[in-house]
């Protein structure tokens, strides 16, 4: 089986703050698979958005040494798997599988899941949730799931009100189906204090929200504080963190 990949590489989850799902500052293999449906305006991961231009993936070659070697696309799916394997160091937590956004390949995904299961691995979804039937493909082999909820601001898709509706339905799968989930925002300045509210009613009773500022950060402390009150008085001061990507602090994969 042959799939579109961009990099596997160890390092620690930097992301997902505190709340029940989140795996921050657990040690991770990261594998991230090229291409992505969605643009938001400020994706970290742009290289890898338009598929057909990834025209290669790359591999650590030694666990968090940022030493990489390069394979052209497709991969095979054994390959992808041989990747995963040699930066085993013994103390993984989980598989995170991140992007681009690893649905849109959902067989290979899928397999390779089955894959990690079998070795022994949890299984870690990073996605941005906006594809519920494909979701409900691997929800079953799915441990952990951090799911976007795409602010406006992200500007991701035309229609960004039936994007957030399509990223809880994913959430309510997974959480269904038994996943430790949680939803994660990235705000900006110019996010906007009812839409905040309209996401904490929508992720009341459902799953945690994580509130991450975008990188480079524009947005004050005050005004953070203030959206996490709005989303915490709605869906209960235990349902709310922050989160930041400290990954980037710390210059690290
Ligand atoms: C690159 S995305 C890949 C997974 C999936 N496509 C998604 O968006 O959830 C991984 C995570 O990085 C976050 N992210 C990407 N660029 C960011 C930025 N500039 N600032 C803060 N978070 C960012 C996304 O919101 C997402 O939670
Ligand atoms: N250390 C580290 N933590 C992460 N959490 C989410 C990431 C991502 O790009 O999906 C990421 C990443 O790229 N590196
Ligand atoms: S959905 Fe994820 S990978 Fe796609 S553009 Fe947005 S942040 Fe980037
Ligand atoms: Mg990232």
């Amino acid at each position: 089986m042959k799939l579109i990949m961009a990099e596997v590489f160890n390092s620690w989850q930097g992301e997902g703050g505190s709340v029940e799902g989140s795996a921050f500052g657990r040690r991770q293999i990261f594998v991230r698979f090229a291409g992505c449906d969605l643009h938001c305006q400020w994706c970290d991961s742009r290289e890898y958005i338009d598929a057909s231009r990834v025209s290669r993936w790359r591999y650590e070659v030694e666990p968090f040494t940022g030493k990489f070697e390069y394979r052209p696309n497709p991969a095979e799916l054994d390959d992808v798997v041989n990747a995963v394997l040699r930066l085993d160091t013994g103390d993984i937590h989980s598989i995170s599988y991140t992007g681009g956004e690893p649905t849109l390949q959902v067989k290979p995904l899928r397999a390779l899941m089955e894959k990690m299961k079998e070795f022994g691995f949890d299984n870690f979804l990073e996605t941005h949730g906006g594809l519920p039937e494909l979701v409900k493909e691997v929800a079953h082999l799915t441990d952990y799931a951090s799911v976007d909820i795409k602010d406006e601001t992200a500007k991701a898709t035309e229609d960004w009100k039936s994007l957030v509706l399509r990223e809880v339905e994913s959430i309510r799968i997974l959480k269904e189906t038994g996943a430790k989930t949680y939803a994660k925002l990235v705000v900006t300045k110019d996010t906007k204090i009812e839409n905040v509210r309209w996401y904490a009613e929508l992720m009341k009773d459902l799953a945690p929200l994580v509130i991450q500022p975008r990188e480079p950060i524009d947005i004050t402390q005050a005004r953070l504080m203030e959206l996490y009150r709005e989303a915490a008085k709605i869906m209960g001061r235990k349902n709310v963190g922050l989160s930041f990507q400290v990954h980037k602090y710390l210059n690290v994969l």
